[in-house]
């Protein structure tokens, strides 16, 4: 399932119309009876039914559902918003073919009867009012619609975006309709994904709207959400005939006086992801305690402070950051493994603050970058806002830069690849949120780096089933009376909700 911008959706809309040949009525035809379908499932012939129709496309869509109810036997009263005359291309024609229809449609800006009061006492709000070609501040009475839509107790279903808010990322924008319900047509847009924008769509649906196959790789850069079924046909299988070494040898590197237990859960969660060789290199005074932690690991102390003794370049993979402390001597390690480390090496938490990124360039071999937003912030010399306001361009800005992956953790982590491509994760809950948990997933993406066949998959995967991990807990436990060593018990089940068949 695809991710959008507003622009990219305007392009495969023009694609499908002037190369494809599908007539733009056909295509709001498409649109508005998949989103009619959707809403019919929850729709009863007693509910009193209000469309709000815009002047645009959106709109246009409006009149389509507005039609395909009362084929369906609902009566909704339909409101166009500007004057008849505004209308224009396929939303005119589909407009044209509800009043032959017979069906009476209310305007907004005759006077009389008040569009707000409607919507006050309607039990569903049907809002085709605006969609990805809104900009700026609302004007009247788009903004006293919205309003009232915010204020009603009606069931709001909105019509691929909720009216006023942006398609994309990094806009400005000031109000929007809380939906409960938004049939997305064709692909999710970026503000799907956004902390501050998502909660405005309520619960996601997503249409096909009849497409071409084949549109979306006319796209310059593939940005999609990584589903299940992506994790289905890429987690490797283990076989009988596999070894200890199969999954290769990991490194992880980590921990300090102040944060011991941050690379025994990296390290407990690479085991329990399926490392079959395992070494932890931390501080020589917690080694004992390590070894009773976790006896699968081997384990290798820092010597002279905070000096590698072992040879990195005997490892498939290595992990480094979680607890590692950010003095000099844990800098001069990070850069002795971006130089020396010669599988995939993963950068997480004190080791993104202390690395040079004009080093990561160096790297021959694949390096994993896994910040949150404040990380990436640090990264980027950006603000915190300002990373947050456009995680996928920050990301993938840092990530084709610097040749990296690039895990922007948060309620939808966004992996970036250093050619472009960008996967949106959708597991993960409030139970993620503390502290630890990112040094199970740098445990997890070491794992898997190690298994896989593809380092896409590889990260992709270990995001998803950390998130699946956190959600398997949130079935059965409050998010607060968990700790974080429970998302690694909670592994096994997150493995085995994509291993299932329904
Ligand atoms: N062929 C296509 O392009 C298709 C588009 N579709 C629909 O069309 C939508 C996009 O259509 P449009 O590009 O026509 O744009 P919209 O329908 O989202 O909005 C454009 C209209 O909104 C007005 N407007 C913009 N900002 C405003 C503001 N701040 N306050 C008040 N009015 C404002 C503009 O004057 C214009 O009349 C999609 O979201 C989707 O619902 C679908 O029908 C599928 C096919
Ligand atoms: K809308």
């Amino acid at each position: 399932m695809r991710v959008v911008t507003g622009s990219e959706m305007r392009d495969l809309d023009q694609w499908t119309m002037q190369d494809f040949g599908m007539p733009g009525e056909m295509l709001m035809e498409n649109a508005g009876r998949a989103a009619a379908g959707r809403m019919l499932t929850r729709l009863t012939l007693d509910e009193r039914v209000i469309v709000l129709c815009g002047s645009g496309n959106n709109g246009g869509d409006g009149f389509v559902i507005a039609r395909c109810l009362y084929e369906a036997g609902i009566c909704p009263e339909v409101w166009l918003i500007p004057e008849e005359n505004r209308l224009s291309g396929e939303a005119k024609f589909h407009y044209g073919l509800l009043l032959q229809c017979g069906i009476q449609v209310n305007s907004v800006q005759a006077g009389g009867k008040r569009c707000e009061d409607v919507i006050a006492a309607a039990d569903v709000v049907i809002d085709a009012m605006l969609g990805t070609g809104v900009s700026g501040e609302l004007r009247e009475p788009y903004a006293s619609l919205v309003a009232a839509c915010n204020e009603t107790a009606a069931r709001v279903e909105a019509v691929d975006i909720p009216s006023g808010l942006p398609a994309d990322e990094g806009v400005m924008w000031h109000t929007a309709v809380q939906a409960d319900f938004t049939v997305v047509l064709a692909a999710y847009k970026e503000s799907s994904f956004l902390p501050r924008t998502a909660p405005f769509y309520g619960e996601i649906e997503v249409v096909s709207i009849g497409l071409p196959p084949g549109t979306y790789d006319l796209l310059k850069y593939e940005r999609r959400l990584w589903q299940r079924v992506d994790v289905q046909t890429t987690l490797p299988v283990r076989s009988a005939e596999d070894y200890k070494s199969t999954y290769g040898k990991g490194l992880i590197v980590g921990g300090s006086e102040t944060m011991p237990g941050a690379p025994l859960l990296a390290g407990e969660a690479a085991l329990k992801s399926g490392t079959g060789l395992l070494t932890l290199a931390l501080p020589a005074s917690f080694t004992s305690a390590a070894a009773s932690r976790l006896p699968e690991a081997m384990l290798q102390p820092f010597s002279e402070g905070v000096r590698l003794s072992a040879d990195v370049t005997k490892f498939d993979a290595a992990a480094c950051g979680p607890g590692l402390g950010r003095d000099e001597a844990a800098a001069h390690l990070v850069q002795h493994l971006i130089y020396k480390t010669d599988g995939v090496l993963i950068l997480d938490a004190d080791a993104l603050h202390i690395l040079r990124p004009s080093e990561l360039k160096s790297r021959r071999k694949p390096t994993v970058l896994t910040p949150h937003a404040g990380e990436l912030a640090a990264l980027t010399g950006l603000s915190v806002e300002e990373v947050l306001q456009a995680p996928f361009q920050t990301s993938f800005n840092f990530a084709t830069a610097y040749g990296v992956y690039v895990v922007m953790k948060g309620a939808h982590t966004i992996t970036s690849t250093p050619d472009g491509r960008q996967f949106v994760n959708p597991t993960g809950n409030a139970v993620l949120a503390r502290g630890g948990t990112g040094d199970v997933l740098t445990g997890m993406v070491l794992a898997f780096t190690m298994s896989h066949t593809t380092l896409d998959a590889a990260v992709a995967n270990a995001v998803y089933l950390h998130g699946a991990a956190a959600d398997a807990l949130a079935v059965t436990v409050p998010p607060h009376a968990v700790k974080t060593s429970d998302v690694i018990s909670a592994l096994p089940l997150a493995f085995q909700s994509v291993e299932s068949t329904d």
